[in-house]
């Protein structure tokens, strides 16, 4: 099996990567700003456990289009997977490039986070086949050409013929991966967590330390309360994907120090380092995912009939932040009200 990894940026570099540095044949194509790092100093993955590899830029298949891409794969009879690992919002763009590229029926597996990215895959390109992923751990650029996994956990897949074997794969290659018959499920239970992800931008501080503040975490409860009742509105049943289930989360959170630090040691094992996929965006400038995840819930309400003043009140002040300003956890307690 080979590999098309479009969007090599965190996720996409670590887990194209690793598939790399245990021999799959793995294609990268992204921004000249991120793959002339590669070009030129090859590209180095590592993990919390102590993993880490280097591959000479030699070892690695670069590539400024998917077309050139897939016609660098095409040597040998292999099926050809697409891994999709852009941001939200550059998913459709991604998927009709990836569309005029690739013969009908190419897999093409999105490993983002939000829930409407294999819908809009199939909308731009109906004929690819999409496939939903999850990737549960945070991915951070050390470097232009280092990325570190700093948390832990499984991929997860879709569970159909087509992904068993990529899946077994993906586990040989150091990426644990499991298959879930209700994705959908498992994305909204990732949504939860991710509701996190604004918090920790408008925080200004790593996950650790943003976690270990009692006034964030009753933020992001209040949060994941809300998101809890639009999803039992609409009958989503949210999957568990971390230590804690997702109905006991809120409360989880809302322990004093002492005792969240016990209860949730699982959550709290990561690098000191690991920061939201969101801050990263808030940083390089670019635009975040607040309309993929807060953006969703309040989509989620407004279908069945009710409202989510908390994520609607999340978009709008990730959308007027600057870079660099820290808002503390008892002022955003505070600006949204929360008791
Ligand atoms: N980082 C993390 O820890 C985690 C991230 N995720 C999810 O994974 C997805 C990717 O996140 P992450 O890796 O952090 O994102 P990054 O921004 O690090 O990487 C995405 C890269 O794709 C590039 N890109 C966009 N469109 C194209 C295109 N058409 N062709 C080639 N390259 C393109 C982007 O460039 P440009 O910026 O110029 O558009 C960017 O360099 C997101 O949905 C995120 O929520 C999930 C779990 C953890
Ligand atoms: C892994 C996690 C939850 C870390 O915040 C993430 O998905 C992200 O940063 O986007």
């Amino acid at each position: 099996m080979h590999f098309i990894i479009v969007g090599a940026g965190s996720i996409g570099c670590y887990v194209g990567g690793r598939l790399a540095a245990a021999g799959q044949r793995v294609a990268f194509v992204g921004r000249p700003r991120t793959m002339a790092p590669l070009a030129q100093g090859g590209l180095t993955v590592s993990d919390l456990e102590g993993f880490k590899a280097h591959l000479e830029t030699s070892q690695l298949v670069l590539a400024d289009s998917v077309a050139l891409a897939w016609s660098k794969l095409q040597d040998s009879k292999e099926p050809t997977v697409v891994l999709l690992c852009v941001k939200g919002g550059a998913t459709e763009a991604a998927a009709r490039e990836i569309g005029a590229a690739c013969p009908s029926d190419t897999v093409v597996v999105s490993l983002q986070n939000g829930v409407e990215n294999v819908a809009r895959i199939t909308n731009a390109a109906p004929h690819l086949q999409a496939v939903a992923g999850m990737a549960p751990y945070n991915v951070v650029a050390l470097q232009p050409n280092q990325v570190h996994r700093g948390t832990v956990g499984s991929l997860c897949l879709a569970d159909s013929p087509v992904t068993r074997d990529m899946a077994a794969v993906l586990t040989a290659s150091g990426l644990p991966t499991v298959l879930a018959p209700d994705m959908r499920a498992v994305q909204w239970g990732k949504l939860l967590l991710n509701l996190n992800n604004p918090v920790n931008a408008l925080s200004d501080l790593p996950l650790r330390e943003e976690l270990t503040d009692r006034d964030y975490r009753h933020v992001l409860a209040a949060l994941q309360t809300e998101a809890l009742a639009v999803m039992a509105r609409a009958d989503i049943q949210p999957a568990k994907a971390s230590a804690v289930a997702p109905s006991m989360l809120p409360h989880v959170l809302r322990l004093p120090n002492w005792l969240f630090t016990r209860v949730a040691a699982r959550m709290l094992r990561m690098d000191a380092q690991a920061r939201s996929s969101m801050w990263e965006d808030m940083q390089q400038g670019r635009t975040t995912e607040i309309e993929d995840l807060c953006g969703a819930v309040v989509r989620l309400a407004a279908q069945h009939h009710t409202t989510a003043p908390l994520s609607a009140a999340m978009c709008q002040m990730v959308a007027a932040h600057q870079k660099g300003q820290r808002i503390t956890g008892q002022a955003l307690r505070q600006t949204l009200g929360i008791a």
